[in-house]
Protein backbone atom coordinates (compact mmCIF):
# COMPACT_ATOMS: atom_id res chain seq x y z
CA UNK A 1 0.00 0.00 0.00
CA UNK A 2 1.29 3.54 -0.84
CA UNK A 3 1.48 5.81 2.00
CA UNK A 4 1.96 9.47 2.40
CA UNK A 5 4.46 9.84 4.96
CA UNK A 6 5.47 13.43 6.22
CA UNK A 7 8.81 13.75 7.99
CA UNK A 8 9.96 16.96 9.97
CA UNK A 9 13.86 17.25 11.34
CA UNK A 10 14.40 19.78 14.12
CA UNK A 11 17.95 22.15 13.66
CA UNK A 12 18.59 19.61 17.25
CA UNK A 13 19.53 16.87 15.13
CA UNK A 14 20.98 18.47 12.07
CA UNK A 15 23.57 19.83 13.53
CA UNK A 16 26.15 18.94 16.51
CA UNK A 17 25.51 20.46 19.76
CA UNK A 18 29.04 21.52 20.66
CA UNK A 19 30.19 23.08 17.53
CA UNK A 20 26.65 23.64 15.54
CA UNK A 21 28.15 21.87 12.82
CA UNK A 22 26.32 19.64 10.59
CA UNK A 23 25.46 16.88 11.36
CA UNK A 24 26.52 15.12 8.07
CA UNK A 25 26.47 11.00 8.87
CA UNK A 26 22.34 11.68 10.17
CA UNK A 27 21.76 13.72 7.15
CA UNK A 28 23.48 11.38 4.98
CA UNK A 29 20.95 8.53 6.43
CA UNK A 30 17.81 10.30 6.69
CA UNK A 31 18.53 10.99 2.57
CA UNK A 32 18.88 7.01 2.77
CA UNK A 33 15.69 6.44 4.72
CA UNK A 34 13.57 9.23 2.48
CA UNK A 35 14.86 7.33 -0.73
CA UNK A 36 14.37 3.91 0.21
CA UNK A 37 10.65 4.88 1.04
CA UNK A 38 9.64 6.56 -2.00
CA UNK A 39 11.23 3.09 -3.88
CA UNK A 40 9.04 0.89 -1.72
CA UNK A 41 6.18 3.66 -3.53
CA UNK A 42 5.64 5.44 -0.65
CA UNK A 43 4.75 9.70 -1.15
CA UNK A 44 7.01 11.67 1.14
CA UNK A 45 8.10 15.11 2.15
CA UNK A 46 10.54 16.11 4.31
CA UNK A 47 9.99 19.04 6.56
CA UNK A 48 13.45 20.50 7.61
CA UNK A 49 14.51 23.12 9.87
CA UNK A 50 17.58 24.41 10.02
CA UNK A 51 18.04 27.69 7.82
CA UNK A 52 19.17 29.68 11.19
CA UNK A 53 21.64 26.96 12.50
CA UNK A 54 23.29 26.46 9.23
CA UNK A 55 23.43 30.02 8.17
CA UNK A 56 24.84 30.69 11.77
CA UNK A 57 27.87 27.95 11.50
CA UNK A 58 28.62 29.54 7.96
CA UNK A 59 28.81 32.63 9.72
CA UNK A 60 30.59 32.10 12.54
CA UNK A 61 28.04 32.92 14.69
CA UNK A 62 27.96 31.38 18.24
CA UNK A 63 24.20 32.20 19.43
CA UNK A 64 20.89 31.72 17.55
CA UNK A 65 19.68 35.45 16.91
CA UNK A 66 17.19 37.17 18.64
CA UNK A 67 16.49 40.46 16.71
CA UNK A 68 14.31 39.79 13.46
CA UNK A 69 15.87 41.18 10.81
CA UNK A 70 19.67 39.58 11.60
CA UNK A 71 17.82 35.91 11.65
CA UNK A 72 16.08 36.90 8.31
CA UNK A 73 19.44 37.23 6.96
CA UNK A 74 21.18 34.48 8.43
CA UNK A 75 17.88 32.36 7.43
CA UNK A 76 18.78 33.41 3.75
CA UNK A 77 22.25 32.30 3.97
CA UNK A 78 21.74 29.00 5.86
CA UNK A 79 18.42 27.76 3.76
CA UNK A 80 20.57 27.76 0.10
CA UNK A 81 23.73 25.62 2.25
CA UNK A 82 20.92 23.67 3.72
CA UNK A 83 19.11 22.23 -0.10
CA UNK A 84 22.17 22.15 -1.64
CA UNK A 85 23.55 19.79 0.54
CA UNK A 86 20.48 18.07 0.37
CA UNK A 87 20.56 17.93 -3.44
CA UNK A 88 23.61 16.98 -3.24
CA UNK A 89 22.91 14.07 -1.30
CA UNK A 90 19.68 13.47 -2.74
CA UNK A 91 21.40 13.19 -6.60
CA UNK A 92 23.75 11.21 -5.40
CA UNK A 93 20.71 8.71 -4.55
CA UNK A 94 19.13 9.82 -7.89
CA UNK A 95 16.17 11.25 -6.43
CA UNK A 96 14.91 14.83 -7.22
CA UNK A 97 13.82 17.27 -4.61
CA UNK A 98 12.04 20.45 -4.15
CA UNK A 99 12.30 23.56 -2.43
CA UNK A 100 9.09 24.73 -1.02
CA UNK A 101 8.99 28.14 1.49
CA UNK A 102 5.96 28.65 3.12
CA UNK A 103 4.40 31.63 4.94
CA UNK A 104 1.13 31.25 7.42
CA UNK A 105 -0.46 33.66 4.35
CA UNK A 106 -0.13 30.90 2.20
CA UNK A 107 -2.48 29.22 4.05
CA UNK A 108 -4.72 31.40 5.33
CA UNK A 109 -7.03 32.28 2.09
CA UNK A 110 -8.57 29.29 0.36
CA UNK A 111 -7.87 29.46 -2.94
CA UNK A 112 -4.17 29.83 -1.96
CA UNK A 113 -4.42 26.80 0.74
CA UNK A 114 -5.73 25.08 -2.22
CA UNK A 115 -3.73 26.03 -4.52
CA UNK A 116 -0.62 24.85 -1.79
CA UNK A 117 -2.24 21.36 -2.03
CA UNK A 118 -2.26 20.82 -5.64
CA UNK A 119 1.68 21.83 -5.95
CA UNK A 120 2.15 19.16 -3.20
CA UNK A 121 -0.15 16.95 -5.00
CA UNK A 122 1.79 17.28 -8.34
CA UNK A 123 5.54 16.63 -6.58
CA UNK A 124 4.56 13.64 -5.22
CA UNK A 125 2.57 12.70 -8.84
CA UNK A 126 5.98 13.31 -10.18
CA UNK A 127 7.45 11.21 -7.47
CA UNK A 128 9.86 14.55 -6.02
CA UNK A 129 10.20 14.91 -2.44
CA UNK A 130 9.81 18.29 -1.41
CA UNK A 131 11.61 19.53 1.29
CA UNK A 132 9.87 22.41 3.18
CA UNK A 133 10.45 24.98 5.46
CA UNK A 134 9.06 28.70 6.74
CA UNK A 135 10.27 30.92 4.00
CA UNK A 136 12.18 32.54 7.51
CA UNK A 137 13.66 35.61 5.10
CA UNK A 138 10.42 36.96 4.45
CA UNK A 139 7.97 35.89 7.33
CA UNK A 140 6.75 38.67 9.26
CA UNK A 141 5.62 38.12 13.11
CA UNK A 142 1.89 38.06 12.70
CA UNK A 143 1.32 35.57 9.73
CA UNK A 144 4.01 33.53 11.04
CA UNK A 145 4.08 29.46 12.11
CA UNK A 146 6.73 30.11 14.37
CA UNK A 147 8.18 26.55 14.27
CA UNK A 148 8.55 23.76 11.86
CA UNK A 149 6.46 21.14 13.80
CA UNK A 150 3.35 23.04 13.88
CA UNK A 151 4.31 23.79 9.84
CA UNK A 152 4.97 19.90 9.42
CA UNK A 153 1.13 19.18 10.95
CA UNK A 154 -0.25 21.57 9.00
CA UNK A 155 1.52 20.31 5.73
CA UNK A 156 0.38 16.28 6.77
CA UNK A 157 -2.81 17.71 7.54
CA UNK A 158 -2.77 19.42 4.22
CA UNK A 159 -2.02 16.65 2.29
CA UNK A 160 -3.59 13.50 4.08
CA UNK A 161 -0.58 11.64 5.49
CA UNK A 162 -0.95 8.56 7.22
CA UNK A 163 2.26 9.33 9.22
CA UNK A 164 3.79 12.11 10.62
CA UNK A 165 7.65 11.42 12.05
CA UNK A 166 8.83 14.68 14.31
CA UNK A 167 12.12 13.55 14.65
CA UNK A 168 14.32 15.25 17.81
CA UNK A 169 17.28 14.82 20.32
CA UNK A 170 15.23 12.84 22.99
CA UNK A 171 14.03 9.14 21.82
CA UNK A 172 10.29 9.66 23.12
CA UNK A 173 8.18 11.95 24.99
CA UNK A 174 8.94 12.20 28.31
CA UNK A 175 5.76 13.48 31.47
CA UNK A 176 8.58 16.00 31.83
CA UNK A 177 12.02 17.51 30.47
CA UNK A 178 14.19 14.85 31.12
CA UNK A 179 17.26 16.57 30.87
CA UNK A 180 16.16 18.98 34.37
CA UNK A 181 13.94 16.03 35.64
CA UNK A 182 16.05 12.89 35.28
CA UNK A 183 13.54 10.28 36.72
CA UNK A 184 10.57 12.01 34.02
CA UNK A 185 8.51 8.59 32.88
CA UNK A 186 8.79 8.00 29.32
CA UNK A 187 5.33 7.59 27.70
CA UNK A 188 5.05 4.87 24.41
CA UNK A 189 1.38 5.33 23.50
CA UNK A 190 -0.88 8.52 23.37
CA UNK A 191 -4.52 6.80 22.48
CA UNK A 192 -6.33 10.36 22.28
CA UNK A 193 -6.73 13.89 22.39
CA UNK A 194 -8.24 13.29 25.64
CA UNK A 195 -5.73 10.94 26.76
CA UNK A 196 -2.85 13.63 25.98
CA UNK A 197 -4.82 15.96 28.42
CA UNK A 198 -4.99 13.70 31.48
CA UNK A 199 -1.25 13.20 30.85
CA UNK A 200 -0.50 16.57 31.80
CA UNK A 201 2.74 16.89 30.22
CA UNK A 202 5.52 19.47 31.54
CA UNK A 203 7.84 20.77 28.51
CA UNK A 204 9.79 23.71 30.55
CA UNK A 205 9.78 27.08 28.36
CA UNK A 206 12.59 26.28 26.34
CA UNK A 207 14.13 23.40 23.51
CA UNK A 208 17.71 22.89 22.89
CA UNK A 209 19.99 25.46 22.40
CA UNK A 210 18.84 25.47 18.55
CA UNK A 211 15.60 24.44 18.98
CA UNK A 212 12.46 26.82 18.50
CA UNK A 213 9.72 25.31 20.43
CA UNK A 214 10.85 22.78 22.49
CA UNK A 215 8.67 20.17 23.01
CA UNK A 216 5.43 21.88 23.91
CA UNK A 217 4.95 22.65 19.71
CA UNK A 218 5.75 19.05 19.42
CA UNK A 219 2.99 18.16 21.30
CA UNK A 220 0.74 20.77 19.80
CA UNK A 221 1.70 19.50 16.60
CA UNK A 222 0.63 16.59 17.16
CA UNK A 223 -2.81 17.11 18.62
CA UNK A 224 -3.41 19.00 15.03
CA UNK A 225 -2.20 15.71 13.11
CA UNK A 226 -4.10 13.21 14.75
CA UNK A 227 -7.20 15.45 14.25
CA UNK A 228 -6.30 15.43 11.04
CA UNK A 229 -6.22 11.29 10.71
CA UNK A 230 -2.42 11.26 10.48
CA UNK A 231 -0.70 9.39 13.06
CA UNK A 232 1.93 11.22 14.91
CA UNK A 233 5.91 9.84 16.33
CA UNK A 234 8.16 11.46 18.53
CA UNK A 235 11.35 9.79 17.54
CA UNK A 236 15.46 10.54 17.57
CA UNK A 237 16.98 12.12 14.87
CA UNK A 238 19.95 10.11 15.10
CA UNK A 239 18.79 7.40 13.73
CA UNK A 240 16.53 7.60 10.63
CA UNK A 241 16.77 4.09 9.85
CA UNK A 242 14.07 3.86 13.02
CA UNK A 243 11.71 5.28 10.51
CA UNK A 244 11.37 2.38 8.56
CA UNK A 245 11.17 0.14 11.58
CA UNK A 246 8.29 2.12 13.02
CA UNK A 247 6.38 1.74 9.79
CA UNK A 248 6.86 -1.64 9.88
CA UNK A 249 5.14 -1.99 13.35
CA UNK A 250 7.90 -1.65 15.92
CA UNK A 251 6.91 0.49 18.85
CA UNK A 252 9.45 3.04 19.22
CA UNK A 253 9.57 6.19 19.81
CA UNK A 254 6.04 7.91 21.34
CA UNK A 255 3.38 7.01 18.83
CA UNK A 256 0.17 9.17 18.94
CA UNK A 257 -3.25 7.03 17.49
CA UNK A 258 -5.04 9.26 15.02
CA UNK A 259 -8.52 9.95 15.50
CA UNK A 260 -11.10 7.75 14.33
CA UNK A 261 -13.22 10.20 12.88
CA UNK A 262 -10.76 13.17 10.82
CA UNK A 263 -12.27 16.76 10.77
CA UNK A 264 -12.94 17.79 7.62
CA UNK A 265 -10.74 19.27 4.90
CA UNK A 266 -12.58 22.64 5.36
CA UNK A 267 -13.36 22.26 8.97
CA UNK A 268 -9.12 21.81 9.76
CA UNK A 269 -8.92 25.06 7.17
CA UNK A 270 -11.27 27.27 9.78
CA UNK A 271 -9.15 25.78 12.90
CA UNK A 272 -5.36 25.70 11.43
CA UNK A 273 -5.48 27.40 8.21
CA UNK A 274 -6.90 30.99 9.58
CA UNK A 275 -5.22 33.22 11.47
CA UNK A 276 -8.22 34.39 14.93
CA UNK A 277 -9.15 37.82 14.52
CA UNK A 278 -10.80 37.60 18.14
CA UNK A 279 -11.92 35.70 21.38
CA UNK A 280 -15.37 35.35 22.63
CA UNK A 281 -15.91 34.30 26.10
CA UNK A 282 -19.07 31.65 26.77
CA UNK A 283 -20.57 30.68 29.44
CA UNK A 284 -21.36 26.55 30.76
CA UNK A 285 -24.22 26.43 28.83
CA UNK A 286 -22.69 27.73 25.69
CA UNK A 287 -19.78 25.74 26.28
CA UNK A 288 -21.73 22.29 26.60
CA UNK A 289 -24.13 23.05 24.19
CA UNK A 290 -21.62 23.04 21.46
CA UNK A 291 -19.18 20.69 22.61
CA UNK A 292 -21.15 18.16 23.98
CA UNK A 293 -24.59 18.90 21.51
CA UNK A 294 -22.84 19.93 18.76
CA UNK A 295 -25.16 22.84 18.33
CA UNK A 296 -24.54 26.60 16.68
CA UNK A 297 -23.58 29.07 18.98
CA UNK A 298 -25.93 31.67 20.15
CA UNK A 299 -25.70 35.23 21.25
CA UNK A 300 -27.25 34.01 25.15
CA UNK A 301 -24.23 32.30 25.57
CA UNK A 302 -21.54 34.91 24.48
CA UNK A 303 -19.86 36.96 28.46
CA UNK A 304 -17.13 39.12 26.46
CA UNK A 305 -16.23 40.04 23.35
CA UNK A 306 -12.45 40.92 22.47
CA UNK A 307 -11.16 41.93 19.42
CA UNK A 308 -12.25 43.61 16.08
CA UNK A 309 -12.78 41.32 13.74
CA UNK A 310 -15.44 41.52 10.67
CA UNK A 311 -18.34 39.23 9.18
CA UNK A 312 -16.98 35.66 8.33
CA UNK A 313 -13.51 36.18 10.36
CA UNK A 314 -12.58 33.43 12.74
CA UNK A 315 -12.66 33.38 15.83
CA UNK A 316 -11.45 31.35 19.86
CA UNK A 317 -14.03 30.12 21.65
CA UNK A 318 -12.96 29.88 25.23
CA UNK A 319 -13.79 29.21 28.52
CA UNK A 320 -14.01 31.72 31.35
CA UNK A 321 -10.14 30.90 32.11
CA UNK A 322 -9.68 32.00 28.63
CA UNK A 323 -8.95 28.14 27.42
CA UNK A 324 -9.56 28.00 23.74
CA UNK A 325 -12.41 24.89 23.17
CA UNK A 326 -13.20 25.84 19.68
CA UNK A 327 -12.70 27.98 16.77
CA UNK A 328 -15.42 29.39 13.60
CA UNK A 329 -16.02 31.55 11.50
CA UNK A 330 -18.47 34.61 12.97
CA UNK A 331 -21.44 35.65 11.18
CA UNK A 332 -22.11 39.15 12.95
CA UNK A 333 -18.73 41.82 13.34
CA UNK A 334 -17.12 42.84 17.26
CA UNK A 335 -19.49 46.37 17.07
CA UNK A 336 -22.51 44.17 16.64
CA UNK A 337 -21.46 41.22 18.78
CA UNK A 338 -20.98 44.05 21.52
CA UNK A 339 -24.72 44.61 21.28
CA UNK A 340 -25.64 41.54 21.12
CA UNK A 341 -23.51 38.90 23.64
CA UNK A 342 -26.15 37.54 25.97
CA UNK A 343 -29.19 38.37 24.12
CA UNK A 344 -31.72 35.75 23.04
CA UNK A 345 -32.12 35.63 19.18
CA UNK A 346 -35.18 36.81 18.94
CA UNK A 347 -34.19 40.34 20.16
CA UNK A 348 -31.30 41.12 17.77
CA UNK A 349 -33.00 42.56 14.79
CA UNK A 350 -34.84 45.10 17.65
CA UNK A 351 -30.86 45.82 19.40
CA UNK A 352 -29.27 46.04 15.20
CA UNK A 353 -32.16 47.75 13.60
CA UNK A 354 -32.07 45.02 10.83
CA UNK A 355 -32.68 41.69 10.81
CA UNK A 356 -29.58 39.01 11.37
CA UNK A 357 -28.86 35.65 11.19
CA UNK A 358 -30.46 33.90 14.19
CA UNK A 359 -26.81 31.70 14.85
CA UNK A 360 -23.38 33.89 15.66
CA UNK A 361 -21.27 30.78 14.81
CA UNK A 362 -23.12 27.91 12.70
CA UNK A 363 -22.04 24.60 13.57
CA UNK A 364 -20.82 24.05 10.12
CA UNK A 365 -18.18 26.76 10.56
CA UNK A 366 -17.22 25.61 13.96
CA UNK A 367 -14.73 23.48 15.03
CA UNK A 368 -13.95 21.29 18.36
CA UNK A 369 -10.31 22.18 19.27
N1 LIG B 1 8.27 16.32 28.32
C1 LIG B 1 9.37 16.29 27.56
N2 LIG B 1 9.78 15.13 26.96
C2 LIG B 1 10.88 15.10 26.18
N3 LIG B 1 11.65 16.21 25.90
C3 LIG B 1 11.31 17.39 26.44
C4 LIG B 1 10.15 17.49 27.28
N4 LIG B 1 10.03 18.79 27.65
C5 LIG B 1 11.04 19.46 27.09
N5 LIG B 1 11.82 18.65 26.34
C6 LIG B 1 13.00 19.12 25.58
O1 LIG B 1 12.65 19.34 24.21
C7 LIG B 1 13.86 19.29 23.45
C8 LIG B 1 13.58 19.10 21.98
O2 LIG B 1 12.98 20.28 21.45
P1 LIG B 1 13.77 21.21 20.40
O3 LIG B 1 15.08 21.61 20.96
O4 LIG B 1 12.84 22.30 19.96
O5 LIG B 1 14.03 20.16 19.25
P2 LIG B 1 14.03 20.24 17.67
O6 LIG B 1 15.18 21.10 17.25
O7 LIG B 1 14.19 18.79 17.31
O8 LIG B 1 12.70 20.80 17.24
C9 LIG B 1 14.63 18.16 24.09
O9 LIG B 1 15.99 18.34 23.97
C10 LIG B 1 14.16 18.14 25.57
O10 LIG B 1 15.15 18.64 26.43
N1 LIG C 1 12.56 27.74 10.10
C1 LIG C 1 13.58 27.66 11.13
C2 LIG C 1 13.31 26.53 12.08
C3 LIG C 1 12.31 26.76 13.13
C4 LIG C 1 12.17 25.52 14.04
O1 LIG C 1 11.06 25.10 14.32
O2 LIG C 1 13.31 24.93 14.47
P1 LIG C 1 13.36 23.49 15.23
O3 LIG C 1 12.75 23.65 16.60
O4 LIG C 1 14.79 23.17 15.25
O5 LIG C 1 12.57 22.54 14.40
C5 LIG C 1 14.94 27.31 10.51
O6 LIG C 1 14.98 26.72 9.43
O7 LIG C 1 15.94 27.62 11.16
Amino acid sequence: MSLTIVVKIGTSSLTQPETGQLALSTIATLAETLCYLRRQGHRVILVSSGAVGVGCARLGLTERPKAIALKQAVAAVGQGRLIRIYDDLFTTLQQAIAQVLLTRSDLVQRSRYLNAYNTFQELLGLGVIPIVNENDTVAIDELKFGDNDTLSALVASLVEADWLFLLTDVDRLYSADPRSVPDARPIALVSSIKELAQLQIQTGSQGSQWGTGGMATKISAARIAIAAGVRTVITQGRFPRNIEKIIQGELIGTHFEPQPEPTSARKRWIAYGLIPAGKLYLDEGAIAAISLGGKSLLAAGIKVVEGEFRTQDAVQLCDSNGNEIARGLVNYNSDELQKIRGCHSREISAILGYAGVETVIHRDNLVLI
